[in-house]
């Protein structure tokens, strides 16, 4: 059965403006877009009588999923106290069964919200990928890596042998930090991605003392240590933050393997600053979007991302031209879908894959919107609430408050038996 979108106005950060008109999914893919398509048999109608916006998923590029069982603990200090007085105490009591649980507790809330794809770091990979295969999601998954220990490599050989051919899932490198990995680690894995041909998924200079603590420990700057680790030649550097870089070296990080996660609401919470978002987009560094985990967000909502970054470097720059709506949607789809590694996803075009997020425009905030406006409606006025479909892959993995996964009723429940175990 092919599914024909009808009447809606879709739009992504490449088009001029918003259009109207039709969308023919058929398996995977978007096969055709018109004004107007002509129905057959074969074709599940859904008429939207252009109350309804599409456009392609949102991907949140920087997670923890299952920190959603963290959610509100160790609030209100700053990231080193954070992690080594709390977060990393509970983080030892979570068994696989948690993880598979505190995921999809993630998956239901971002799924509901337009968000086809996450690039996750965390443990037990294979239990996030389970989650992610159950919900529909489009996922890379890095096994994030504390230390030197070598059950870690292996580990991470075996999610890339246990993610082989699957469609949705891309396996990704995780050290976690310049600050917990040693750098002859860093360049071991980074060594090992390029042998892979798979992306590495670190946090980088994130708090201000990272720069004092490079300096200290090797005598490098940011841009040596991204140098000297093999960083710059891997396939893709995910790197999460990057808040402390300095104009003159953002260009140096200026090569397509870059992809830098700006995770606007997680730098606020934990007191570590912002992102030189402007520096980043002038030199042509990719930026896309991320959340971060439950812990520190303390929501996975990347409608929020896209409407903070907007505004907040609007206020830092001074000057409401920077950081325009169609840019942050561009960071939180097309950018997205290529710091996670995936080919033909984030845009509404033919042959593209069909990722997208179906939005109720029957809303009083939607009032006024016209096809040369509707991204500045999305992002400036709209909300997650407004989403009522979520399609990855041709699949609709949510719609109208129903999953794809049947389970999805139990999340809840069995997520609340790990939050309390976990804190007792
Ligand atoms: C080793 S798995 C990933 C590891 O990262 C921790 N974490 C969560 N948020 C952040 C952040 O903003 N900066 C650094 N580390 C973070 C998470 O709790 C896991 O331990
Ligand atoms: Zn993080």
């Amino acid at each position: 059965m092919r599914t024909l979108l009808r009447r809606v106005y879709y739009v992504d950060a490449f088009m001029e403006e918003a259009k109207r008109g039709d969308i023919l999914i058929d398996g995977d893919s978007i096969v055709e877009i018109g004004e107007e398509i002509p129905i057959s048999e074969d074709m599940e109608v859904l008429d939207c009588k252009f109350k309804k916006a599409v456009i392609p998923g949102l991907v949140n590029a920087h997670t923890h999923a299952a920190m959603t069982l963290l959610r509100g603990l160790g609030e209100e200090r700053p990231l080193k106290e954070w992690l080594e007085e709390k977060i990393w105490q509970v983080e030892a009591k979570l068994t696989p069964e948690d993880i598979y649980w505190g995921t999809s507790l993630a998956l239901l809330e971002m799924t509901s919200m337009g968000v086809t794809a996450f690039a996750d770091m965390y443990f037990e990979m294979e239990e996030v990928g389970s989650a992610a295969q159950q919900f529909g999601a489009r996922c890379a998954l890095a096994k994030g890596i504390i230390g030197t220990d070598e059950s870690n490599v292996e580990k991470t050989l075996s999610l890339i042998d246990h993610f082989k051919g699957q469609e949705l899932v891309n396996v990704q490198i995780g050290p976690h930090a310049p600050y917990t990995v040693p750098a002859e680690m860093y360049k071991r894995l980074c060594d090992l991605a390029l042998d892979k041909g798979v992306g590495v998924h670190t946090h980088f200079m994130e708090a201000p003392w990272e720069r004092g603590f490079l300096m200290e420990k090797y005598g490098m700057t940011p841009v040596d240590f991204l140098e000297n680790s093999g960083l710059l030649s891997v396939p893709v550097a995910l790197l999460a933050h990057c808040v402390w870089m300095e104009e003159e070296e953002i260009e140096k990080m200026s090569c397509p393997s870059v992809q830098v996660a700006h995770n606007p609401s997680s730098n606020l919470k934990l007191g570590s600053g912002i992102a030189p978002l402007r520096g980043y987009l002038d030199r042509g560094v990719t930026v896309s979007l991320g959340t971060d985990g439950a812990a520190s967000n303390n929501r996975l909502d990347v409608w929020e991302e896209m409407r903070l970054a907007a505004l907040l470097h609007k206020g830092k720059e001074l000057d409401p031209t920077c950081c325009k709506a169609k840019e942050v949607l561009k960071m939180a789809t097309f950018n997205g879908a290529r710091a996670l590694g995936f080919d033909k996803v984030g845009r509404i075009e033919r042959s593209w894959k069909a990722d997208l997020a179906m939005i109720d425009l029957d809303k009083p905030h939607y009032v006024g919107f016209d096809c040369a406006n509707l991204v500045h409606y999305l992002v400036y006025a709209g909300s997650s609430a407004d989403v009522v479909g979520t399609m990855v892959n041709g699949v609709w993995v949510y719609y109208h408050g129903n999953y794809k996964y049947k389970e999805a009723e139990f999340v809840r429940e069995r997520a609340q038996k790990s939050r309390e175990r976990i804190c007792s």
